[in-house]
């Protein structure tokens, strides 16, 4: 028997004048769904996933609130024993380091998945006496710190406790070299802060606050790190006051 081939390109469809599109069955979409879920036991898996995830929202409700220092006036996670930070400065970091919780109130929960994560934070002059103490409490709070330090007048004993622990790494570096690192936050300290020291090589002194606060800036632009310039008490000349508050103008010679 041969095979017959029929071209149907040309043929023309008989057409009825009577014809009309099939009706639309409003529920049709809904039905399909229920039957979907009802097959196969699946909406007992959905019940399943609902029942996981309600008891694990109430087992762990929420993380515990974040560290406030104790006795301390402001909302802050920055040391306790650091109180030459302005306030703004303070509330600044306090709220960068919430992570956009948005919460002013430090006693508020952070809802579980949201726990704040680690940040990485590079404290210039870290082996310093401040630099030092405020390493201890970025590390203490979970953040990983980089110290970079040229160990002018700053020592390796200094941060020697932290050795071994891989939320910490040191290197000798003069801040007045440019330095490429991928962090979150810079506490720029890097410079002698007693006259002895910063009168021992001027040039040198301005070569550092200058260049090397411009690399740190131009660090902190490029992976858009926040930034802490730290000044020093010098700048309130021969203080009448012990010890200077914020709001104190210092007792400065202007000619000299
Ligand atoms: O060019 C330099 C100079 C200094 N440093 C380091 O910077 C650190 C300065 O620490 P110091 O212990 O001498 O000084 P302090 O910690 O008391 O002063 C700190 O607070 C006041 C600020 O004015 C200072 O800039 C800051 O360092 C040292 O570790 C020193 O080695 C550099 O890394 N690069």
């Amino acid at each position: 028997m041969g095979s017959e081939l029929i071209y149907r390109g040309s043929e023309t469809q008989p057409s009825s004048d009577s014809y009309s599109p099939k009706p639309v069955k409003p529920w049709a979409s809904v039905t399909r769904t229920i039957h979907y879920l009802l097959r196969e036991q699946r909406l007992l898996f959905v019940f399943v996933g609902i029942a996981i995830a309600t008891l694990i929202f109430t087992v762990f409700p929420t993380s515990p609130a974040p560290y406030v220092a104790p006795h301390s006036r402001f909302t802050t996670l920055i040391p306790d024993s650091i109180t030459y930070f302005p306030i703004e400065t303070q509330q600044k970091f306090s709220s960068a380091h919430r992570l956009g919780f948005g919460s002013a109130n430090p006693t508020s929960k952070i809802p579980l998945g949201l726990k704040r994560k680690g940040l990485r934070i590079v404290v210039t002059g870290g082996a310093g006496f401040v630099g030092s103490h405020l390493v201890d409490r970025l590390i203490a709070r979970g953040d990983s710190v980089i110290v970079v330090d040229n160990f002018f007048t700053g020592r390796k004993q200094n941060v020697m406790h932290h050795f071994g622990n891989p939320n910490f790494e040191l290197i000798r570096h003069d801040v007045v070299e440019p330095l490429l690192l991928e962090v979150d936050q810079i506490y720029h300290l890097a410079c002698p802060a007693s006259p002895v020291h910063y009168k021992f090589n001027p040039v040198k002194t301005i070569k550092t606050n200058v260049v090397g606060t411009l690399n740190m800036l131009g660090l902190a632009k490029r992976v858009g790190a926040t930034f802490l310039l730290t000044s020093t008490s010098e700048v309130y000349g021969d203080p009448l006051q012990h010890p200077q508050k914020e709001t104190y103008w210092g007792n400065v010679n202007p000619i000299g």
